[in-house]
C-alpha cells in the first residue's frame, strides 16, 4: 500500500443502506441514531493470517467475506437484524493495494446483502501477518435478544445447518490447496469453510417466532457450543450422535471422523441452541416452509454443567475441546 489515505478514500462506500446512518466514515467516530423499541447489539471477531486463514486457505475476497460473516453469524445468534460494521486491518508490506481491494469487496458483497453500512475502522501496517478485525452492530426488538443461559431441563437441543462440513474443507484445502482439483462433493466442503452463510434469516425466525430459546453460533464446534450453552444455563446437554446433520459429501469417511469433525472442529457458523418440546415442533413446521434446515441433535437435563455423546445407548462425556486457541487441539 502506497498511501493509507488514498486507500480509506477508495474504500469509502458511495451510497448507504440504513436510514439511522449520520455520520460514516470520514470524521473521528461514526454517528447513527438509535431506533425505538430496539435494542442496539455490538460484536467485534478478529481473523489472523496463517491462524484462520492462510494464503493457500482463502483468496484475499474471501478473507474479507468470511471476517464480515463470521461477524453476522454473531449477530443471527442474538436474533438481530446487521445494520453496520467496521473495519480495523493491519497490513504486512507483502499485501498488495489489489488483493487489499479485494477483500474489501468479499466484505462489500455480503454487507450488500444485508443492507450493512461500512461507517468506519482503523488502517495500521504490521510486521507480519495480516490482522483483520471486524465491528458488527445489529438491532433486534427489545426483550427478543437471545441468550445462551436459556436452557432448561425437558428442552431439545438444535442446530440449523450441517456440521463438521467447514473442517473438512478445510482438511482438503490443506492437502491441495486453494488451487487444487476438488470433486463436486469436495467442492461443497471447500466452500463451507471458504465461504459460510451467515444464519440471519434462521436467527430472526428464532427470535420472532417462539418463546423462551438459547441460541449460539458454531465457531468453535458443536462440543464447545454445547458447552457454552451447559455453563451459561447450568444444565447438563446430551448430543445425539446419530442425530448430527452431517453434509453427503462427508460420506466416505469413517463414522468417527465424522462425528470428530462435527464436534470439533467448528466454523460452521450455524446456530445451536434449545427449545420447549412443544416449541420445537411450531418451529419445525416454520422453518420447513421456508426451506430452511432445523435438526433436533439432543435434550437438555437437570445436573452438573456438562455436555455427552450418547452414541448407540452408551454415554460418554466430552470435553470442552473445541478450536481454542491456546490449547494444544485434543
Ligand atoms: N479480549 C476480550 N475483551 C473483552 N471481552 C472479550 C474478549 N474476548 C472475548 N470477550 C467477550 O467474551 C464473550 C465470549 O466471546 P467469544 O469470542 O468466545 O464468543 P464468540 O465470538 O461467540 O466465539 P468465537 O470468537 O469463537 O466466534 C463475548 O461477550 C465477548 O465479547
Ligand atoms: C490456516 C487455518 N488453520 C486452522 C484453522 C482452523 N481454525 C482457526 S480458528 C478456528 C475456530 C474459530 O476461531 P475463533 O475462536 O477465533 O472464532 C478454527 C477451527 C483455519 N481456519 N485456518
Ligand atoms: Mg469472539
Ligand atoms: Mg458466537
Ligand atoms: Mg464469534
Amino acid at each position: 500500500m502506497e498511501d493509507e489515505f488514498a486507500f480509506i478514500s477508495n474504500i469509502t462506500p458511495k451510497r448507504s443502506y440504513q436510514k439511522t446512518l449520520v455520520r460514516g466514515i470520514g470524521d473521528d467516530a461514526a454517528v447513527y441514531s438509535g431506533t425505538q423499541n430496539m435494542d442496539e447489539v455490538v460484536c467485534v471477531d478478529t481473523m489472523v493470517e496463517g491462524v484462520h486463514f492462510r494464503r493457500d486457505t482463502l483468496s484475499p475476497f474471501q478473507i474479507g467475506k468470511k471476517g464480515l460473516a463470521i461477524n453476522i453469524s454473531d449477530l443471527a445468534a442474538m436474533g438481530a437484524v446487521p445494520t453496520y460494521y467496521l473495519v480495523s486491518i493491519a497490513v504486512p508490506a507483502a499485501w498488495t493495494e489489489g488483493e487489499l481491494t479485494d477483500l474489501y469487496k468479499g466484505m462489500d458483497e455480503l454487507a450488500k446483502k444485508y443492507q450493512m453500512d461500512l461507517i468506519g475502522g482503523d488502517t495500521v501496517s504490521t510486521k507480519d501477518a495480516l490482522v483483520l478485525t471486524v465491528t458488527a452492530i445489529g438491532i433486534v426488538e427489545k426483550g427478543r435478544a437471545r441468550f445462551r443461559d436459556q436452557a432448561r431441563a425437558g428442552d431439545r437441543l438444535f442446530v440449523t445447518g450441517y456440521v463438521g462440513s467447514s473442517a473438512a474443507g478445510l482438511d482438503l484445502l490443506f492437502e491441495k490447496s486453494l488451487d487444487g482439483v476438488f470433486t463436486e462433493q469436495e467442492q461443497s466442503l471447500v466452500k463451507a469453510h471458504q465461504e459460510p452463510k451467515p444464519h440471519i434469516e434462521e436467527g430472526r425466525l428464532l427470535a420472532t417466532s417462539s418463546k423462551r430459546i438459547a441460541l449460539n453460533d458454531v465457531s468453535d464446534g458443536v462440543a464447545s457450543e454445547a458447552h457454552e450453552l451447559a455453563e451459561s444455563s447450568g444444565v447438563r446437554i446430551v448430543i445425539e450422535a446419530g442425530a448430527l446433520p452431517i453434509h453427503e459429501a462427508m460420506e466416505k469417511y469413517s463414522r468417527q471422523r465424522q462425528i470428530d469433525l462435527a464436534l470439533f472442529g467448528g466454523e460452521d457458523f450455524v446456530l445451536i441452541g434449545t427449545a420447549q418440546e412443544e416449541d420445537v415442533k411450531q418451529l419445525q413446521v416454520i422453518f420447513h416452509k421456508k426451506g430452511l434446515r432445523f435438526q433436533v441433535i439432543g435434550f437438555v437435563e437437570e445436573g452438573e454443567p456438562s455436555v455427552w455423546l450418547k452414541e448407540e445407548g452408551q454415554l460418554k462425556k466430552i470435553e470442552k475441546h473445541g478450536y481454542n486457541h491456546f490449547q494444544k487441539r485434543g
